[in-house]
C-alpha cells in the first residue's frame, strides 16, 4: 500500500483503503471538522512517519541570513585573481556552514528543466507502475516509498540511479568478505524520455562535481587535482525525490535530520523550499530559501574526515508541507568502493594528528545501506565510529 496516491492532484491514480480515506477527510473539512478529523488521522496513521517530540519541526521558521550564494563565473573566465577570491568564498562558507548555492555554473538550465519535467511525470503514475522499477535488496536502484532515516519512516518517495553503470559495491558489509556486486539501472517505461533526461543530467552535474571538488581542494590549500583520483571507478548516485502533500507535516518529516555519508552532495530544489540546515554557530534549523537555477552544495563526511574536521558535515532536513508538493534531486558524489577514507596526510602534524581511522568507504555505504533497508533497530554506521580517542 502506498500512502501517497491520495486524491489531492487532479490527474493523481486514486486509491480507496480506509487510510487513504482517513487522509482525503482530513484534506477537505473545515476548521472544526479538522480537529475532530486530526484525531482519526493520529488513529489511522502509522506511526513509523512520527517523530520524536523533539525532532518535529517548529511552527515558526527563523528569519536569517541565508546560507552564502557564490557565483561560479570566475571559473570560466579564469582570471587567476578572481579565482583566488572564489576559492576563499568557498572555504569560508565550508567552515562556517558546510553548505552553500552556486550561481553562474555551466549546468545549461534545460538540462535541468527536463529532469525535473520527467521526474514529476514519473511520480504521477499510478503506484503500481511505479513499483515495475522498484527496489530492492538484491538491486537498491530504482523507486522507493518506505525510505526510513534513524529508523523513522520518511514522507517521501524516492528514485535512485548510478552515473556508472554498472557501479561496483562490496556484496557485504562483512570485513572480510571481498567479493563484489554490480549495482545496475532500472529504468521505467513511462515518461518515455526518463531515461534520457536522467543520464544527460547526470553527466552535467558529474562535471559542476569535479569543479567544486578541485575548489574544495585549492581552498584546504591542496592541489586542485588532489582529490579527483579518489573518483576514478566513482559510486556516485542520483536521487529523485518527491514529497507529496503531508497532513501530518507537524508530527512527520519529509526526510529526518541526518549528514550525507558521502564527499559532496548537489542538490537542486524547486521553489517550495521546505531544506533546513543545522545552524553552526547555535544549532538552529534554518531554511535554505530556494534561488531560481541554483544549486546547494553540502560537504558529506568524506570531506570532513578528508579535511581533519576542518570542514565539518552538517545536518539537514526536509519538512513536509500540507499545501505543496515538492521535488528535488540531489547528487551523491561518492568515491571508488575501494578507498580507504582517512585525514590527508598534508592536512595532519604532529600537532594536528590524524582525527579519524582509516575505513573502507565500500563496506561503510553498504553496512549504512543495509541498516536502512531493513530498518535495523540499531543507530546507523557513523564516521564517529571512526573516531580516534583522546583528540
Ligand atoms: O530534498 C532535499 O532538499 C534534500 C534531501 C536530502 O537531504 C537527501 O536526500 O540526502
Ligand atoms: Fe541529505
Amino acid at each position: 500500500m502506498s500512502i501517497f496516491n491520495v486524491a489531492i492532484h487532479p490527474y493523481r491514480y486514486i486509491s480507496c483503503d480506509k487510510f487513504h480515506n482517513t487522509i482525503l477527510l482530513s484534506l477537505v473539512t473545515k476548521k472544526k471538522e479538522e480537529e475532530e478529523s486530526e484525531i482519526s488521522i493520529m488513529e489511522n496513521m502509522d506511526e513509523s512517519f512520527f517523530q520524536e517530540t523533539e525532532h518535529r519541526p517548529k511552527q515558526s521558521t527563523i528569519e536569517a541570513e541565508d546560507i552564502p550564494i557564490i557565483d561560479l563565473s570566475p571559473i570560466l573566465t579564469s582570471d587567476s585573481s578572481e579565482i583566488t577570491n572564489l576559492v576563499a568564498q568557498i572555504g569560508d562558507a565550508c567552515k562556517k556552514w558546510g553548505f552553500f548555492q552556486v550561481i553562474n555554473h555551466g549546468v545549461p538550465s534545460t538540462c535541468r528543466q527536463k529532469i525535473e519535467r520527467a521526474s514529476k511525470e514519473f511520480f504521477l503514475l499510478p503506484t503500481e507502475e511505479k513499483r515495475k522499477v522498484s527496489r530492492d535488496e538484491d538491486n537498491p536502484m530504482g523507486f522507493y516509498d518506505t525510505e526510513h532515516t534513524k529508523n523513522v519512516r520518511d514522507w517521501k518517495e524516492v528514485f535512485d540511479f548510478v552515473v556508472e553503470n554498472p557501479t561496483l559495491l562490496p556484496a557485504s558489509h562483512e570485513p572480510h568478505d571481498t567479493e563484489l556486486r554490480e549495482l545496475k539501472n532500472q529504468w521505467p517505461d513511462f515518461p518515455n524520455n526518463f531515461r534520457e533526461a536522467c543520464e544527460e543530467y547526470a553527466r552535467g552535474i558529474e562535471k559542476l562535481s569535479y569543479k567544486l571538488l578541485e575548489l574544495i581542494a585549492l581552498s584546504l590549500g591542496l592541489s586542485s587535482k588532489r582529490l579527483n583520483n579518489y573518483f576514478k571507478d566513482q559510486t556516485s548516485f542520483m536521487r529523485l525525490n518527491y514529497y507529496p502533500l503531508c497532513p501530518i507535516h507537524h508530527l512527520a518529516l519529509g526526510v529526518g535530520r541526518h549528514k550525507d555519508p558521502g564527499a559532496l552532495t548537489v542538490l537542486a530544489q524547486d521553489d517550495v523550499g521546505g531544506l533546513e540546515v543545522k545552524r553552526k554557530a547555535d544549532g538552529e534549523w534554518i531554511q535554505v530559501k530556494p534561488t531560481p537555477d541554483a544549486y546547494i552544495i553540502n560537504v558529506g563526511d568524506i570531506i570532513q574526515v578528508w579535511s581533519n574536521d576542518r570542514y565539518e558535515s552538517v545536518e539537514h532536513r526536509v519538512i513536509a508541507s500540507s499545501n505543496k508538493e515538492r521535488f528535488s534531486v540531489p547528487f551523491f558524489f561518492n568515491p571508488s568502493h575501494y578507498v580507504m577514507v582517512e585525514p590527508l596526510e598534508e592536512l595532519t602534524n604532529e600537532e594536528s594528528p590524524a582525527k579519524y581511522k582509516a575505513y573502507n568507504w565500500g563496506k561503510f555505504f553498504t553496512t549504512r545501506n543495509l541498516s536502512n533497508f531493513k530498518k535495523l533497530n540499531v543507530e546507523n554506521i557513523q564516521i564517529y565510529h571512526f573516531r580516534n580517542g583522546d583528540l
